[in-house]
């Protein structure tokens, strides 16, 4: 299930849980003559369940719905003006679904300042209407709720984070894996071909790996690999990506960069390489191969195949040195 589906399942659902208990309220209140209650009730059902409409509504693009933060903060802004007017019994235990909606719907740190704001006003005309030990039961009760959902709120988007980036980064590197560069390189094209800023590829394979594995062993081959990878993050400019490809190599997109750019980073990575002594293996070289998209380039294979191909041109040529490709143009 992708997150947009989701959010969009856990949204609706908490909506129609919150519908069911403000409906609850709303009939209780009926049964026993509290006709304000009532409407109140009523008022809130109809707000949580345009927020179920409003959930199925934005199904596709849930991670930045802002009419959520409206119906929360319009049920959020009802309930205090009743609590306020109509110092109805027990009004502040309707705060409860209203607590677990907002840290369910908005993001953490949205849903934990309504939340906070509404408590505070509530204490405030809770200590105005009842007497101090009431007051501070019913809030330190709203209170632990409070706490109890952010935390696991807290908890579960930690280990979402956690998730995703295990999914994305190679784990003897730190550097992102191919999984990850596909999509990233797709985003890179159609962003270039949007605004017609150039994009450049730099495919990098250790030479002469298997002497390297034969001389130090793979724990040699994987220590190079780790301090290659520190070595390149110094090198590249914010912006640019790192990738490790199976084992021995690594890809890099540049964007916002031209044949040109792309030539001056491929011959700086080659010579800084060459010229550092590495730990155990002291002296390597690498094969660069470099390409820039034309404006035939629509595809990822396109540019990760001829970058792949210059790269093993410049082995043919000896190893330690810098082949670039150049791009497929198409007539306008
Ligand atoms: N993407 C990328 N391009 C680089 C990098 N370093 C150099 N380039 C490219 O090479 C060109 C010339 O770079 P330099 O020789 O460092 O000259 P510069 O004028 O200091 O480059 P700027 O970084 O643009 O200020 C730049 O304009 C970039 O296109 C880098 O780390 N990443």
């Amino acid at each position: 299930m992708t997150e947009t589906r989701l959010r969009t399942w856990t949204h609706g659902i908490g909506y129609l849980l919150a519908t069911l208990f403000i409906a609850a309220l709303a009939v209780q209140n009926l049964r026993y003559g509290f006709y304000d209650l009532f409407y109140l009730a009523a008022g809130m059902a109809v707000l949580t369940l345009a927020g179920i409409a409003y959930t199925v509504a934005c199904r596709r693009h849930q991670l930045s719905a802002p009419g959520h933060l409206v119906i929360l903060t319009g049920l959020s802004s009802g309930l205090l003006t009743a609590q306020i007017t109509m110092h109805g019994p027990g009004i502040s235990h309707w705060t409860m679904p209203l607590l677990v909606l907002n840290l369910l719907i908005l993001p953490l740190r949205q849903g934990l300042a309504l939340s906070c704001l509404l408590l505070a006003a509530l204490a405030v005309t809770l200590f105005l209407q009842l007497d101090s030990t009431d007051a501070l039961i019913t809030l330190s009760g709203l209170i632990a709720l409070l706490a109890v959902t952010a935390l696991y709120t807290w908890h579960y988007d930690h280990m979402a984070q956690s998730a995703e980036d295990l999914a994305i980064t190679d784990p003897v590197t730190g550097a992102h894996n191919a999984r990850f560069l596909d999509e990233t390189l797709q985003k890179e094209i159609s962003r270039s071909i949007a605004t017609g800023h150039p994009l450049s590829v730099i495919h990098l394979g250790i030479d002469y790996v298997e002497e390297v594995k034969g001389l130090h062993g793979e724990p040699g081959l994987q220590g190079l690999v780790q301090a290659m990878t520190r070595h390149l993050f110094g090198v590249i400019r914010a912006g640019d990506t790192l990738y490790a490809l199976g084992g021995s190599e690594f890809f890099l997109i540049l964007p916002f960069t031209p044949e040109e750019g792309v030539r001056v980073i491929a011959e700086r990575i080659r010579r800084t390489i060459a010229e550092h002594d590495w730990p155990v293996v002291n002296k390597v070289s690498v094969s660069l191969g470099c390409t820039t998209r034309g404006n035939g380039d629509t595809r990822t294979d396109t540019l990760r195949k001829r970058a792949l191909q210059a790269m093993l041109e410049a082995r043919k040529h000896g190893g330690n040195s810098v082949w670039f490709s150049p791009g497929a143009s198409v007539e306008a």
